[in-house]
């Protein structure tokens, strides 16, 4: 489908602002008739009549077809910009809407600055391309077929010079328009290229600030400025050459009707006037002439800025609710078995036939040296990954026919790296439940082992927590993202390495209270750390992806193998009082 007929179908909503912008611009068209016709008036009376007499007259005839037309101008300009501005928000919305439900993958292969370009300059060009754009070029048909034909009726020798010389405006601005075009998109992805550094620069403060890379990181930064400023500069010049060249096609055309005209005036076949009022509707007609070329330009860009928005928009999730066979659940008891699970991205198997079976209500732990596919293996479960082998199946419903909302929303996943929203504690808490409640928000905390530390905070769980949380600790920031899993009251928790910033002490009674709370309902706990899983009902050894190990604490301690040495390692590094936890894994 094309562009026009696209944006066609956006505007279709907003039908009665667009006609209204419409009928003014022809209203506004007519009425700049006038004043030409009145300036023609006033010249031959004063030359034939030699008397200021009815001077004033005209001049508050002038005045009155200004009004008019001024009045018709805004009202153009209003519904015109009103239906390009409630186009613009739709989009946004939708755009929006898509990125919410886009998989990770998505995000993996999009970078925040471009996608940022797109929900800004994009979308402007787009609402730009509307209004002036498709506005301008119904202003340009309306002056037209009015100027031309009142011209006609004076002289139509001079009509013709002048329908020959005034397209050429037209054309010099769609050749070159081609050339912007180019350097447009040029501009557009340079400013994306710019946000992405600066988001990066802000995000990644501490990391820079701990390596020292502030200097590289600025030269880095003014040479992507750089590209951007050589793409705006090119862009600019181009456009800057094109008003010059214009105004010499309109000068030249003044010329040589000038010099026509003259010629009949002097003949006595058109009065002075008359001449006078046809150079007034040449002059009037230079803009909607040039601006035709102008339009074209404006509804490129939007053309080139709709397929970047479409890209994004006509993207379907790979993970999303796929009917038939979805399945009408609204809860789950939280039985979780994998079945001949295999997960491989590119040509990295990553995850290789995991068959697994996790009773409702029990625990399982999950240990394996770095890389082995533990955070990937519990990624599955809320479907954040789907496998490329295998099923995964809940309460033996394959997690495919589960809808999507149903899925996640008995889920409680406390991720690997902690996120937090820059708002106050109770807001990153209840972040995942429509329950705001006091006591929900302390229960949450107290189990978590976060209450003792809000205690000291002077405004308590209403204080903000920066963006990404940058004002807690490592440890706070894990404590305030179990607590947010458990808000949800979920009837299955996984936790991702969520213990590995508390220490032994504070690990232990969290898990004590999540025993508790987690009666009814499934836990998987990923760690590398055995005291963290050593009670769990099942534990699993992953190990380049593959299941090694399996069974209880004690049946792993006799197996002798990967699980027990992991242990030993760990008891020998808590004798001798060092944290060596992850080193023991991934050592072993
Ligand atoms: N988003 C991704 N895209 C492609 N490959 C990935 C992605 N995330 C992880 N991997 C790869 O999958 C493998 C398993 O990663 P995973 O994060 O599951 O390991 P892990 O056992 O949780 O490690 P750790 O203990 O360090 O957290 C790794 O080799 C990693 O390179």
């Amino acid at each position: 489908m094309n562009y026009i007929s696209k944006l066609a179908r956006l505007i279709y909503p907003y039908k009665r602002f667009f006609i209204i912008s419409i009928i003014s611009t022809i209203a506004a068209n007519v009425a700049s008739l006038f004043g030409p016709y009145i300036i023609r008036l006033s010249i031959d009376y004063v030359q034939s009549s030699r008397s200021l007499r009815m001077i004033g007259v005209y001049a508050l005839l002038l005045l009155l077809a200004a009004a008019v037309e001024g009045y018709f101008r805004f009202s153009t300009r209003y519904f015109g910009g009103r239906v390009a501005r409630e186009i613009e928000y739709e989009l946004r919305n939708k755009l929006f809407r898509h990125l919410q439900f886009q998989d990770r993958q998505f995000f993996q292969s999009w970078h925040t600055g471009d996608l940022m370009a797109r929900a800004t300059n994009d979308l402007n060009a787009i609402q730009r391309s509307v209004s002036p754009g498709i506005t301008n070029l119904f202003n340009t048909l309306a002056a037209f077929v009015s100027v031309v034909s009142v011209m006609l009726s004076i002289s139509v020798v001079l009509t013709l010079y002048s329908v020959f010389i005034l397209p050429l405006m037209s054309i010099i601005f769609i050749v070159s328009s081609r050339v912007i075009e180019r350097r447009f998109e040029y501009v557009q992805s340079s400013f994306g290229d710019m946000s992405t550094k600066v988001q990066e620069n802000a995000s990644g403060v501490r990391v820079i600030k701990a390596y020292a890379q502030e200097d590289n990181e600025i030269k880095d930064f003014e040479r992507i400025n750089k590209q951007y400023l050589d793409a705006s500069v090119s862009f600019i010049k181009i456009q800057s050459l094109l008003w010059p060249s214009m105004y010499v096609v309109a000068g030249i055309a003044t010329v040589i009707l000038l010099f026509i005209g003259g010629r009949q005036v002097i003949q006595g076949r058109m009065s002075i006037g008359e001449l006078t009022q046809f150079l007034l509707y040449i002059g009037s007609l230079r803009w909607p002439m040039i601006s035709i070329g102008w339009v074209v330009n404006l509804i490129q860009q939007g053309a080139a800025s709709m397929n970047r928005i479409e890209q994004i928009i006509s993207k379907l999730p790979s993970i999303r609710d796929e009917e038939p066979g979805l399945r009408e659940i609204s809860s789950i008891e939280g039985e979780i078995e994998f079945r001949n699970v295999s997960l491989t991205i590119g040509s990295h198997k990553i995850l290789k036939n995991i068959n697994l079976k996790v009773p409702a209500g029990s625990t399982l732990g999950i240990i394996g040296p770095t890389g082995s596919g533990k955070s990937m293996l519990v990624s599955l479960v809320p479907r954040l990954w789907d496998p490329t082998e295998g099923q995964i199946l809940i309460d033996g419903i394959n997690i495919r026919q589960i809808p999507l909302k149903v899925l996640r929303k008995n889920i409680g996943f406390v991720t690997q790296d902690t996120f937090l929203f820059s708002d106050t504690l109770k807001e990153n808490i209840t972040f995942g439940t429509n329950n705001k409640d006091e006591s929900l928000v302390r229960w949450a905390a107290e189990v978590s082992q976060l209450s003792k530390d809000v205690e000291q905070f002077p405004k308590g769980y209403e204080t903000i927590v920066g963006e990404r949380g940058v004002t807690l600790s490592g440890g706070q920031k894990q404590r305030t993202t179990i607590a947010r899993a458990i808000a949800r009251d979920p009837k299955i928790l996984i936790l991702d390495d969520a213990l590995s910033s508390v220490d032994t002490n504070t690990e232990s009674e969290i898990l004590k209270r999540l025993k508790t709370v987690m009666q009814q309902r499934t836990s998987i706990i990923v760690a590398h750390r055995i005291s963290a899983i050593q009670n769990a009902d099942q534990i699993i050894v992953l190990s380049d992806g593959e299941i090694v190990e399996q069974g209880k604490h004690s049946e792993l301690l006799e197996l002798d193998g990967l699980y027990a040495s992991i242990y030993r390692r760990q008891l020998i590094a808590e004798e001798l009082g060092v944290d060596e936890a992850d080193s023991s894994v991934e050592n072993t």
